[in-house]
């Protein structure tokens, strides 16, 4: 790649305990499982293998996305990298689903439904009351959080209008200064990232599904112009793992 190139690097958490009881999971603070601990592992070794470093990374204020950074970072000997958290690279906020299962909400409400809540850029899930105990704007993480900007439910385009300015004020001046980024965090606020950087039509991101714990390599020029995109792993375990992303909001066969 020439010279004036940036290169970014996105990794969704691996595994996280709500994931693997296909729960729906957004701002709701689950560990990762042993599974997903390996997943984050690989991502780090398969990318110190590959020969990328970093100088900067970023991630959410999620204990899973956390962790995942840092044990993709001790698989790379790169524990004293500079690590900046954000709740604006938080998953998107599933509202009132959160912590519902997702085939058995497929079961009560359709599958057609549940990948509109899934997947539809502008259709918000059903809100979370005020005051329930899922309410973020109670929790101390958020406490410094302007609470107008603390979500009760968002669609992938709140997402993207909470994320990008931070990625835009903050993170892309590291890249255009030269600073190779790695930033760890979710599947729908990786979505709303690529949305972004693909520049893909709100019918195309529909299509999109990121695995867990796989680094996703973007090279861009300086105008943010895609030159190269690539996931690094082996293609058919990385499809396989998309292909069960896409289907965790189907009924149970
Ligand atoms: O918040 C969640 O449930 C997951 O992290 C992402 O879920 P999705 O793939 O169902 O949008």
């Amino acid at each position: 790649m020439a010279e004036n190139t940036m290169t970014l690097v996105l990794i969704r958490h691996g595994e996280s305990e709500w994931n693997k009881l296909n729960l729906f999971t957004g701002w709701t603070d689950v560990e990762l499982t042993d599974t997903g601990r390996k997943e984050a592992a690989e991502g780090g070794r398969a990318l110190k293998a590959d020969g990328y470093d970093f100088d900067i990374c970023y991630t959410s204020y999620l204990k899973r996305a956390i962790h995942t950074l840092q044990i993709v970072l001790d698989n790379m000997d790169r524990h004293w990298l500079p690590v900046e958290k954000t709740w604006r690279l938080n998953e998107r906020h599933y509202g009132a689903l959160q912590g519902l299962n997702k085939s058995e909400t497929a079961e009560k409400y359709g599958e057609e439904q549940v990948k509109i809540w899934r997947r539809s850029f502008d259709v918000r899930p059903p809100a979370l009351e005020a005051g329930d105990e899922r309410d973020a704007h109670i929790q101390p993480a958020y406490r410094d959080v302007d609470p107008a900007d603390v979500p009760y439910a968002e669609c992938l385009k709140d997402t993207i209008a909470r994320a990008m300015p931070y990625f835009n004020e903050t993170i892309l001046p590291q890249m255009r200064a030269g600073k190779r980024v790695l930033i760890a965090a979710h599947g729908n606020s990786l979505r709303a990232l690529v949305k972004e950087f693909d520049k893909l039509s709100d019918e195309e991101i529909i299509g999109v599904n990121i695995p867990t714990g796989v680094p996703l390599v973007y090279t861009f020029d300086q105008d943010m112009n895609v030159l190269d995109k690539h996931y690094v792993g082996d293609p058919a375990t990385i499809d396989a793992k998309i292909n069960k992303v896409a289907n965790q909001g189907k009924k149970a066969q």
